[in-house]
């Protein structure tokens, strides 16, 4: 029934009961089947927004598709390829209804009417802008798929993170062989946070939609944001154009580095002077312009998203002339990697200036708690960091397995971020690393101990049984502020917390890069 829309524009759609009433560009009702919604890109991003999508529009058939038949397979079983609170019950309640997830990307992409594109826009690492700009290898290649298969009017909804005026780009090439057919494109960039994911799609700060301000620019803006209306309140869903949507997502991730940024700057300044940075943080955040969330000082931040758009966003700067706007937003990743350093700094400089044959346990790998992510964890730098020092690690994570973590240390930086499939296989594991499925096991006979991750269950340790299995002096190095350091100097450990007044030890030994 679909098909007889060809040369409509759907614009409308109402959902009465089960059935549905599409509205066309004619202004005329049409009964029609079921409004389909295909995702190409089954990620992080791709798999729990269409589960929700889902969830909450059963009358909407979402398939979500991707080149990985391994990546497929997983979200067709019971172990999904993702580790996020809550998302498993979404699946389950909606796979083989109005869900499902598939490698035919070809076919589910004819059959959809809305189309979203979820896939890796990784940073380059070859050629003009590499280091700084977005690759967008694997949206070209969606989009250019997407005009192939089409046989019906499309809407075409950007999901991925893209640099300010993809959406014409990616115009282009659609329309260039678009065979009469009409490409609507939009904006609607993600801003769920992994571990949290779930809630953050039930309950978003807002929805941001960007669209050309054209008639049929607005009707697929209109029909998007039905889609979110089922279960987003209106006054949350936010129009704009579409350059205001793309740039957008990348200031709002700058803006939020940027305070990690600001506070691991402090944390330093902390530690020089004895004040306390979880107090300054609580001080200052009480300001209500400032506000209390994302002021934790940390030994950086990580994540697949904050590093990558903060570059794109420079390389954007600099190609609009705009040298000191670069320069101003590069400060923030500087300040990220001189943290991850100081960091590592810190712990061989206590340790008698050499960690050198010592069995060093790191606790956390996973880029924040409540994920199994490691993309661009600040693990990945420390680790190496104290391995070119010829540590011995002894690695453990309650939700990253032995090759993830060979994997990330041997992988060449930004080479992760391609897909899965298409990443090179570590041939060699690296040498004195080992990784280890408990806290205890990772522990016993270290000199030190990194906490890397906030795991919860690293604040509940049996600290008195780990110091008592440990070589002596016994060093722990909390870059994520999760123990309680009073505690542990008490049972004897010399304890590192960052931003925090030093033990009488650490003031004695400096750390100088
Ligand atoms: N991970 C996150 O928390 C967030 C990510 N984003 C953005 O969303 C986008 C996707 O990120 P993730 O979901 O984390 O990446 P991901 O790597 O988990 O998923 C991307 C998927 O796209 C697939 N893919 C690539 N090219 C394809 C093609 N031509 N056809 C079919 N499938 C293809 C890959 O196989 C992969 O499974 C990125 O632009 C990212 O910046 C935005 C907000 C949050
Ligand atoms: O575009 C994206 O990919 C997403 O990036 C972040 O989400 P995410 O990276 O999943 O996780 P965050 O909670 O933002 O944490 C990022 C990093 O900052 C660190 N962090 C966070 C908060 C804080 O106060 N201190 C701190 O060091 C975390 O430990 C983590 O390493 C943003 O929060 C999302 O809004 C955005 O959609």
């Amino acid at each position: 029934m679909q098909n007889h829309l060809n040369d409509e524009f759907v614009f409308r759609y109402k959902l009465v009961g089960s059935v549905e009433y599409i509205k066309s560009g004619k202004d005329q009702l049409i009964l029609s089947k079921m409004v389909k919604i295909c995702c190409i890109g089954a990620g992080y991003v791709g798999g729990p927004t269409m589960a929700v999508i889902a969830l909450k529009c059963p009358n909407i058939q979402v398939a979500v598709v991707d080149i990985s038949t391994a990546r497929i397979n997983a979200w067709n079983s019971d172990t999904l390829p993702i580790y996020e609170p809550g998302l498993d019950e979404v699946v389950k309640k909606c796979r083989g209804k109005n869900l499902s997830f598939s490698t035919d990307v070809e076919k589910h992409v004819a059959e959809s009417d809305i189309v979203f594109v979820s896939v890796n826009t990784p940073t380059k690492t070859q050629g003009l802008g590499a280091g700084k700009a977005a690759d967008l290898t694997y949206w070209e290649s969606a989009a250019r798929m997407i005009a192939d298969v089409a046989k019906s009017n499309k809407i075409v909804v950007e999901k991925s993170t893209v640099p300010v005026k993809t959406a014409e780009a990616i115009e282009k090439i659609l329309t260039h062989n678009s065979k009469g057919i009409n490409f609507s494109i939009l904006s609607n960039p993600e801003f769920l946070a992994e571990g949290t994911a779930i809630s953050d799609l039930l309950n978003p700060d807002r929805v941001l939609i960007g669209g050309r301000e054209t008639p049929e620019g607005k009707k697929a803006i209109e029909a998007l944001r039905d889609v979110y209306a089922h279960w987003v309140p209106v006054d949350r869903i936010l129009c704009t154009n579409l350059w205001s949507a793309e740039l957008s997502k990348l200031a709002a991730n700058a803006f939020l580095a940027q305070r990690i940024s600001s506070v691991n700057a402090m944390s330093a300044l902390c530690e020089a002077t004895g004040a306390d940075v979880s107090q300054v943080a609580h001080a200052v955040g009480k300001d209500t312009r400032i506000g209390p969330k994302f002021l934790n000082a940390s030994v950086g931040f990580g994540g697949s998203c904050f590093q990558k758009d903060i570059l794109n966003l420079v390389y954007i700067c600099e190609c609009n002339g705009l040298p000191e706007v670069a320069t101003y937003w590069k400060q923030v990743i500087k300040v990220n990697d001189y943290q991850k350093t100081r960091f590592v700094n810190q712990i061989v400089s206590s340790m008698f200036n050499t960690v050198s044959g010592k069995k060093i346990a790191v606790l956390g790998f996973a880029f924040k708690k409540d994920t199994g992510d490691t993309r661009e964890t600040p693990a990945i730098d420390v680790c190496k960091g104290l391995i070119g020092d010829k540590a011995k690690l002894s690695i453990y994570d309650p939700q990253v397995n032995q090759d993830q973590i060979q994997r990330d240390l041997s992988m060449k930086k930004f080479d992760w971020d391609h897909p899965v499939h298409l990443q090179p296989m570590s041939p060699t594991s690296v040498k004195d690393v080992s990784v280890v499925w408990d806290a205890y096991t990772a522990t016993k006979d270290a000199h030190g101990i990194c906490i890397l991750t906030e795991w919860d269950e690293f604040k509940n340790l049996d600290y008195q049984k780990i110091f008592n299995d440990m070589q002596k002096p016994a060093f722990v190095f909390d870059g994520r502020n999760v123990v309680d350091a009073e505690k542990l100097r008490k049972i004897g450990f010399i304890v590192y917390s960052i931003g925090k007044p030093l033990d009488d030890w650490l003031k004695d030994m400096p750390a100088v890069a």
